[in-house]
């Protein structure tokens, strides 16, 4: 019977995957541990680490039952029979693979310190996203690094939650995916253990076993197909622009064949997260290093495609804005990668500030969630590029006289000559366009980066609005 699990790594993963699961098991002990003591400290806070709407109240419900974080790592990974791995796995930034392999360093520690602290069996769980055949590696670590006594069985259990709604994903998963090694006792003892905790809410048809590389290389598909939809609807986006059509409209045809389905089919600024990226990169360098130069190709458009999208929207507003913005203010509304979330990872509003920056625009950011601390950082930090990974990105042209950040939308728009929407934050459909369209310069420009505004609306207080993927406005430079 498992008595206590161990995730080791409270991230944004890590956080609410062993908190569901305390509240779901509470003949359970679950024990959430990290090197980060801050991270630690502020989940045992009433300040939680990350926004996620629901999270705060699972964590009130278990926390100080079966429910603990701690940075004491050796005594709950001794004192646990099961361990799930929520450690971070970034693009490798230098040595073989930089900028596109995944970075296994934190995984790789995390695997010789189970192996030097435990004394019993154990069942390790991959919940990070790996590269296939991962497994393997972390079982010649455990298996020469242990005294011999201690038998390990891995399991691959990806997790499949989004960001801003990862309370209802993991309350209600569409699927668990556990990949294990069916072919010994062991292996099947330990998928059952794993099945069987999730069955305590999960419905038996919804869990999914496979062997261990199926699990592993799902994830990172599963990840590949859902960017390639957002990159194939945003190059749709930029063809309806030039001959008339709506992407809305383009979307809403698609959504009603059955053969699609209608997710994923919002155009965008482009997508961002720390995932889809990362692990389209890491798909890319697993194809090339099996040789397999069109599968990679293939993948790397949906990069390509992405990183178009965001600089078609910044020549875009520049091309509107005659040419040049130059000492003018463009108010930046949202800078998280998606709504309902303060994480910034790999948010396309940094390339956009960036872009913008770039031709001397003054930027005044507000989005509800993140710190100006965050902002500062994400737009003063340089990125090694997937696409040509010995060199990064040039000095950021960031300097805090052109960035300002407020707490307030109206104070963010007043006086701006324009403001660029990018992020979907519910909180932008209804805030007072008249007034902020009094308070600006004229001609008053919208970029609408997420198609969430209503455009006639907009049109009639007297802006001139450009939204991805529809009729270009008369007054936008085309
Ligand atoms: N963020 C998501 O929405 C999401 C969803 C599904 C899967 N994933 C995958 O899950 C993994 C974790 O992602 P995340 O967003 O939670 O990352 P994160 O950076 O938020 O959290 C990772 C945590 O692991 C800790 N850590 C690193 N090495 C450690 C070690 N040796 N011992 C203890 N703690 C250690 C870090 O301090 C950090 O707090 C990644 O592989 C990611 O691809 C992420
Ligand atoms: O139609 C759409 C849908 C999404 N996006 C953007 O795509 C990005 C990713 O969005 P989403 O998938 O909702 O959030 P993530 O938290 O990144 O979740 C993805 O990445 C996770 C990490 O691997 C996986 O677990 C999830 O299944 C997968 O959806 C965001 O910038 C969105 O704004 C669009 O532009 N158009």
């Amino acid at each position: 019977m498992v008595k206590k699990i161990c995730g080791i790594g409270a991230g944004y993963v890590g956080g609410p995957t062993m908190a569901v699961i305390a509240l779901k098991c509470p003949s359970i002990e679950v024990a959430v541990v990290d090197i980060s003591h801050s991270r630690i400290s502020a989940w045992n806070s009433d300040k939680l680490p990350i926004y996620e709407p629901g999270l705060e109240e699972v964590i009130q419900q278990c926390r100080g039952k079966n429910l603990l974080f701690s940075t004491d790592i050796e005594k709950h990974v001794y004192e646990a029979d099961i361990i799930f791995v929520n450690v971070n796995t970034p693009t490798k930034t230098s040595g073989l693979g930089a900028g596109k392999a995944a970075d296994l360093t934190y995984w790789e520690s995390a695997a010789r310190m189970i192996a030097d602290v435990s004394r019993s069996n154990k069942i390790v769980v991959e919940k990070s996203t790996v590269p296939v055949r991962t497994a393997e590696v972390i079982e010649k670590i455990l298996v020469h690094n242990s005294n011999g006594m201690v038998k390990y069985q891995i399991l691959s259990n990806p997790e499949f939650l989004s960001e801003g709604t990862s309370i209802q994903d993991l309350l209600n998963p569409d699927r668990v995916l556990i990949g294990g090694n069916d072919k010994n006792l062991g292996g099947q003892e330990a998928i059952q253990k794993l099945k069987a905790i999730y069955a305590n809410w999960v419905p038996e048809d919804r869990i999914i076993t496979t062997n261990l590389w199926s699990a592993e290389l799902s994830k990172l598909a599963d990840n590949a197909f859902l960017a390639q939809r957002i990159s194939s609807i945003n190059a749709m986006s930029a063809l309806c622009e030039a001959t008339g059509a709506d992407v809305s409209q383009v979307s809403c045809v698609l959504s009603k064949n059955t053969k699609l389905g209608s997710k994923y089919l919002n155009a965008s600024v482009g997508f961002g997260g720390s995932c889809f990226q990362k692990d389209i990169l890491n798909l890319v360098y697993i194809c090339e290093s099996n040789g397999l130069v069109e599968v990679a190709n293939y993948w790397k458009e949906v990069i390509k495609v992405n990183d178009y999208q965001k600089s078609r929207f910044v020549k875009k507003v520049v091309t509107s804005m005659f040419n040049t913005v130059s000492g003018k203010k463009i108010a930046v509304l949202g800078f998280s990668f998606k709504k309902d979330t303060s994480d910034t990872r790999k948010t396309p509003a940094i390339d956009v500030c960036k872009g913008l920056l770039a031709d001397n625009a003054c930027l005044s950011i507000y989005d509800p969630r993140v710190s100006e601390d965050q902002i500062r950082t994400d737009l003063s930090t340089n990125e090694i590029r997937w696409d040509c990974s010995t060199q990064v990105k040039p000095a950021s042209f960031t300097n805090v006289k052109q960035v300002s950040v407020f707490g307030d939308v109206y104070e963010a728009t007043k006086d701006a000559h324009g403001i660029c929407v990018l992020t979907e934050w519910d909180e932008f459909k209804t805030i007072d366009y008249q007034k902020i369209f009094d308070s600006m310069e004229k001609p008053a420009f919208v970029f609408d980066g997420r198609n969430v505004l209503d455009v006639d609306k907009l049109k009639k207080i007297g802006f001139i609005v450009y939204s991805i993927g529809k009729p270009i406005d008369q007054w936008v430079d085309c």
